[in-house]
């Protein structure tokens, strides 16, 4: 639906019709602001089309079949498991419409904003255009998103070469797959295909697999990849491909293998979307990666324009693009200056097992002074009754027993990690997690055992051991 804009000023003018853009209109038009959001192709951006819900689409149905095939373990025999691949992905399309009606035109008129399809670009600090139409703003938001980074390889533009924005689109299971990249896109998704039935090869530059995650978790997820079935290839490059007669091609790898393919994903990183917006002409600085810069209020280098999700070069993450929609809503339309927490962003990769953080990582708790307490999963009893027992959950913990961050590595580990979140937002301390009962026998067990041993370990040693000995001492003459 498109809607056209009189001639008055409007209070706040959204660009880009995602998470960060949806959220920050709905946000103030709430308030009471005259909003118009601009999006150029279709409401609802990357989490909605070629994001979160068709990838986790895919990985639910990737699990399934996983699931079926490893059920003799638990002594469920199910004799034959086949993947309908045109299915599967009826399934990831079902998925996104169920979901679609919360972002489309319509949800946003519910509360009051207006919606114009159209791709904008600024004509000064306080005038943008969209088809044609000159449009005044007292205050705007930019949240144009990001696109995959499509690298200058020899050969790669003669393979037809699918990003996380066209591998939606086909409709046969690619029986031999060269992913490109081993972030959270080339894991989740040489994962996921595998388990489909393809044969996946996924190189990656860095020495590990997920790397901005701790290590003990990237050693876990490659050897998670390997059982099923990735050749998972670390510290290695693509160098070139020769493109096949008839599609496919062969990749020469920088260790001098070659690798023959029949698609190949690219999924190396992301980069933003500014380059038809014309910032310049708003006074809009963007950093030395292209993104838009803004304080930690999301206020970008003119005082009017405010900017979130993606493009903003945070990280990238749906709950943090509408987080951030809401802030830069809140301060643009109410005045107030309110700040985005960078330290508590929790973060998950949707392999399995999966992999769930928040603050500090475990491999630099001693770098802020901290500690790690540590429960392997082969000692937590829900995940010994699933056979899922690869996993640990680690907080790390400061001199004052505060959680400054968390990695879980097993089943659900995105649902458990909401607690350490909580608890390093809200700078709780460790005796807080342990004297709330947690239920038994759950994944959190973990979580509340590890904050459990810090808090057993603090009351041994030191001062605090000995007001116990004493007490224990003083209360043995009293009831003598
Ligand atoms: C495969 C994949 C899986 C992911 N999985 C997860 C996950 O599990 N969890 C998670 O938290 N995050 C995940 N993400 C990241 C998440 O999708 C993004 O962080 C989030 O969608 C960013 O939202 P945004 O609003 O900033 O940008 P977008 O969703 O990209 O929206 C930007 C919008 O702006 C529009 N636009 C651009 N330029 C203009 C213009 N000039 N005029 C008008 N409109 C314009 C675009 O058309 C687009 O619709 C995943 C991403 C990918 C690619
Ligand atoms: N579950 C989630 O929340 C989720 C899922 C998918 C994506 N995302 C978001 O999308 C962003 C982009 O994901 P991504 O996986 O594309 O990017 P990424 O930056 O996370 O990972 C890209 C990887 O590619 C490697 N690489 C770079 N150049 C290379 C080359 N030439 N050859 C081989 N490897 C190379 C890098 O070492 C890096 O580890 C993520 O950072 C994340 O914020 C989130």
């Amino acid at each position: 639906m498109t809607e056209t804009h009189s001639g008055s000023a409007v209070d706040l003018l959204v660009i880009g019709g995602g998470t960060a853009g949806i959220v920050a209109a709905k946000t103030a038009a709430r308030f009471g602001a005259d909003v118009l959001l601009v999006e150029r192709d279709r409401m609802g951006g990357d989490c909605l089309w070629t994001g979160c819900v068709p990838s986790k689409s895919l990985i639910a149905a990737a699990d399934a079949a996983t699931c079926a095939r490893s059920s003799a373990e638990l002594g469920v025999r199910a004799s034959e498991v086949a993947v309908d691949f045109a299915a599967v992905m009826r399934h990831v399309h079902a998925a996104i419409s169920t979901i679609e009606p919360e972002d489309s035109p319509e949800a946003l008129h519910a509360v009051g904003a207006r919606v114009t399809l159209g791709s904008a670009h600024f004509l000064g600090p306080r005038e943008a255009e969209v088809n044609g139409e000159r449009i005044r703003f007292r205050q705007a938001i930019i949240a144009t998103g990001s696109a995959p980074v499509m690298p200058g390889i020899e050969g790669l533009d003669r393979v037809d070469a699918l990003t996380s924005e066209t591998v939606w689109d086909i409709d046969e299971l690619p029986s031999r797959l060269l992913v490109l990249g081993g972030g959270a896109i080339g894991c989740e998704l040489a994962q996921a295909f595998a388990r489909l039935g393809s044969h996946v090869t996924l190189v990656q530059r860095n020495a590990r697999l997920l790397p901005k995650e701790d290590e003990a978790a990237s050693a876990i997820v490659a050897e998670a990849l390997r059982a099923d079935g990735v050749d998972v290839l670390t510290g290695t490059e693509l160098e070139s491909i020769t493109a096949a007669t008839g599609g496919g091609g062969t990749a020469a790898l920088s260790t001098g293998d070659a690798v023959r393919f029949d698609r190949i994903l690219v999924a190396l990183g992301r980069s933003p979307r500014v380059d038809d917006l014309d910032v310049a002409a708003a006074g809009v600085r963007l950093d030395d990666r292209g993104y838009v810069e803004v304080n930690d209020a999301l206020r970008s280098s003119n005082r009017r324009i405010w900017a979130a999700g993606d493009v903003t070069g945070l990280p990238a993450f749906t709950h943090l693009a509408g987080g951030g929609g809401s802030t830069a809503a809140t301060n643009a339309v109410l005045g107030l200056r309110r700040r985005i927490d960078r330290d508590a962003v929790p973060r998950v990769t949707f392999t399995h097992p999966e992999v769930a953080a928040v603050g500090v990582l475990p491999d630099d708790a001693a770098a802020h002074t901290c500690t790690v307490s540590e429960v392997q999963h082969a000692h937590t009893d829900r995940a010994i009754a699933e056979g899922e027992t690869v996993g640990f959950t680690r907080l790390v913990i400061d001199r004052r027993g505060r959680v400054r961050g968390a990695t879980i590595v097993g089943p659900r580990a995105g649902e458990s990690i909401g607690e350490a979140c909580l608890a390093v937002s809200a700078g709780l301390r460790t005796s807080a997690i342990s004297s709330a009962t947690h239920p038994y026998p759950t994944y959190s067990d973990a979580l509340w055992n590890a904050a459990i041993a810090d808090v057993r370990s603090r009351l041994e040693s030191g001062a605090l051991a000995t007001v116990i000995g004493v007490l224990a001492r003083v209360r043995r003459l009293v009831t003598r």
